[in-house]
């Protein structure tokens, strides 16, 4: 561990832990600086994981190298919908315990792999499972499969979600799609992009004014009418906390008075590395729960189970309109 000083002369701890890598066949390991958060016990701000555009790149090799898809495209399954992943066709599939320098994942409806295929006739790469910071992980490494997308050669990400609607006119397996975020966890000092910048992926002060892009969410809104679900098809805003506990009635007033329809606990950092590395997002929360803003509602306690039947029950729909949009953009970048 080694300790330099900070412009605002804080302490800063750099911590160099040891990742697995089995690249080649062997398992062994190697050095990896990691990024900063606040450690409470001495004050001073200790980097959490980030990785390196050399690791990220080493990343997106060791895949390129075993298949000879080329996505242009990359989804990020939301709970429930990882079967989104199971309607590619010709795969190649790699489980992230295999992927050198990967994390795994750790909650029930993400299966843990990353998916190489077609969706239709365009070649994707789709995440079966996600990273969340409740799971311990720090922002910068729940994002880091958003940078190997681009390595890999990805212009473009579509995010879903699964999320609890705040907008009473949403209804449990409405799709919302996203219009804008608020990022909370960014308000609380926290994002994906924190420490040292990398202009390799972008620059130190990347815009958000337009982070969704407003041509994908017309075109979404579109699908959705000849799909037939144009009242199922809603437009907002997202918010992701830090979870994994869902939120007090008291909360989900806050939230609603700031304009958000739509809560998760993921989606958001995502969507700030893809945009800081220029990739073009498109993202729809699947409406698994409503949200009580009311302490007698009879409604049920938001609860996992419920979120991943909902993802599950609602999985074709959600894969016929992101099969769609997929073509769309497809059909877009070839005649770009
Ligand atoms: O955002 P995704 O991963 O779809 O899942 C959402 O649902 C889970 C809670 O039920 C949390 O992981 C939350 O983020
Ligand atoms: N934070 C949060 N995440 C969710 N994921 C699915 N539903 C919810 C919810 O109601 N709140």
């Amino acid at each position: 561990m080694t300790g330099t000083i900070t412009a605002d002369q804080s302490p800063v701890i750099v911590k160099h832990t040891k990742h697995r890598t089995n690249s080649g066949g062997s398992t062994g390991y190697i050095a990896q600086e990691q990024n900063e958060t606040l450690d409470a016990s001495d004050g001073a701000h200790v980097l959490e994981e980030a990785y390196s555009y050399e690791v990220c790149k080493e990343i997106a090799d060791y895949l390129s190298e075993r298949t000879a898809i080329r996505p242009k495209i990359g989804i990020i399954c939301g709970s429930g919908l990882g079967s989104l992943a199971d309607e590619l066709t010709n795969t190649d599939i790699f489980e992230y315990e295999n992927i050198p320098n990967f994390p795994v994942s750790t909650v029930e409806g993400h299966v843990g792999r990353m998916v190489f295929g077609y969706l239709g006739d365009v070649p994707v790469m789709a995440m079966q499972g996600r990273f969340h910071y409740y799971e311990g992980y720090g922002l910068a490494k729940c994002s880091m499969p958003v940078r190997v997308m681009k390595l890999v050669g990805c212009t473009h990400l579509i995010a879903t979600n699964a999320a609890g609607g705040l907008n009473h006119k949403f209804k449990v397996g409405d799709i919302m799609v996203v219009r804008d975020h608020v990022n909370m966890m960014g308000f609380a000092g926290n994002s994906p992009l924190q420490g040292p910048n990398d202009p390799r992926f972008g620059p130190r002060f990347p815009p958000m004014t337009r982070a969704y892009d407003a041509h994908y969410i017309k075109t979404a809104k579109k699908i959705a009418k000849e799909m037939k679900i144009g009242s199922d098809v809603h437009e907002g805003v997202y918010t992701c906390l830090g979870g994994p506990n869902y939120e007090t009635v008291a909360e989900l007033r806050m939230l609603k008075t700031l304009g958000i329809d739509a809560v998760g606990m993921s989606t958001v950092h995502e969507v700030v590395t893809a945009r800081h590395c220029d990739l073009k997002v498109f993202a729809f929360s699947l409406i698994t729960n409503k949200c009580s803003l009311d302490y007698d509602s009879s409604d049920d306690d938001a609860n996992h189970e419920e979120v991943v039947t909902v993802g599950k029950n609602r999985q074709h729909i959600c894969a016929q309109f992101t099969r769609r949009i997929v073509q769309v953009i497809s059909d877009e970048i070839s005649n770009q």
